[in-house]
């Protein structure tokens, strides 16, 4: 079996089209929908990562800003720029890239933000109510994952789903929004026993631990949906996911590619949460 590749970046290339006409609609009604992202520092990939989101957005005609704070900046100044955003009625997206530096603490800086305004979908209150199967901000990548699946037309109901990580920005939420679309779940991690064995009974895997490479083809089940949500940068420079692509491809019946899988689909989820919360706060369709 040869695998079908799945592009996210391609599938991210048409949404992204799809919403620049409803900018530019929300426009004509008096509403344009603006993102503001947060950074703290200078990690590279993370300023990557957010001119990339700046980028994306000017792209389809949506405000955005983009704060850039020195690393030196205190917990409580980060908490007090974040209630002013909350308070400001011109932000509908609020977004702090993550990782924050150590001395600032990630959890009271998410808490911050109103749930209003919570397009990465973090927060404790769109966590809960992703649990609970209500309507809720969902996390970009997870968010992305799924629509993967559907545009491929990859059934999940009555599917056993094995996801490997377990981070707050992917494994837990891919998971509980797998559930939710009724796929029988497990969760593998670093303490998981006899991980192969589980990893073998999956029909749709989700790799998501920051090792390049780490899964092979004899991991993988025949037929399997294989999801790598890896990005490892190489010391030649190269970018390669979790999955070993090659062999991969042999074994499984989908697979996503590292880089254009995954990736951009999470930047294309953030821009249509930023798109929902301007709906929201203006109570327009
Ligand atoms: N507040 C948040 N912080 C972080 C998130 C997040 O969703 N919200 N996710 C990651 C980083 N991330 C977005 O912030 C992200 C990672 C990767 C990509 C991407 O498009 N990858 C490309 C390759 C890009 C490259 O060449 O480096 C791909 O896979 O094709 C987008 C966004 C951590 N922090």
């Amino acid at each position: 079996m040869s695998a079908e590749v799945i592009y996210g970046r391609e599938l991210a290339n048409d949404l992204r089209e799809r919403m620049r006409q409803e900018v530019s609609k929300l426009s004509e009604q008096g509403v344009h929908p603006n993102l503001t992202v947060i950074i703290v520092g200078e990690d590279p990939a993370s300023l990557s990562y957010v001119r990339g989101k700046e980028r994306a957005s000017q792209k389809i005609g949506m405000q955005s800003n983009l704060i850039e704070l020195p690393e030196s900046t205190s917990h409580q100044e980060l908490l007090d720029l974040v209630d002013s955003l909350n308070h400001n009625q011109d932000v509908h997206g609020i977004l702090v890239q993550l990782p924050l530096p150590e001395h600032i603490n990630e959890d009271e800086v998410i808490e911050a933000i109103s749930p209003k305004k919570d397009v990465d979908g973090f927060h404790p209150i769109s966590i809960g109510r992703m649990m609970a199967g209500k309507e809720t901000f969902l996390p970009c990548t997870p968010l992305g994952i799924l629509t993967m699946l559907d545009e491929k037309g990859i059934e999940i109901e009555g599917k056993h789903a094995v996801v490997l990580g377990r981070s707050r920005i992917v494994g837990k939420p891919i998971g509980q929004m797998l559930l939710n679309r009724n796929a029988t779940v497990t969760y593998c991690h670093s303490k998981t026993n006899q991980v192969d064995d589980i990893l073998r009974q999956a029909d749709i895997l989700i790799v998501a631990v920051g090792k390049p490479s780490f899964i092979e083809a004899d991991q993988i089940k025949e037929g399997a949906v294989v999801i790598d949500v890896g990005v490892n940068r190489l010391e030649d420079g190269t970018l390669t996911g979790d999955v070993d692509f090659e062999s991969a491809l042999e074994k499984a019946s989908y697979i996503t590619p590292v880089p254009r899988g995954v990736g951009p689909m999470t930047i294309t989820m953030l821009l249509h949460n930023t798109i929902k919360a301007a709906k929201q706060i203006h109570s327009v369709e």
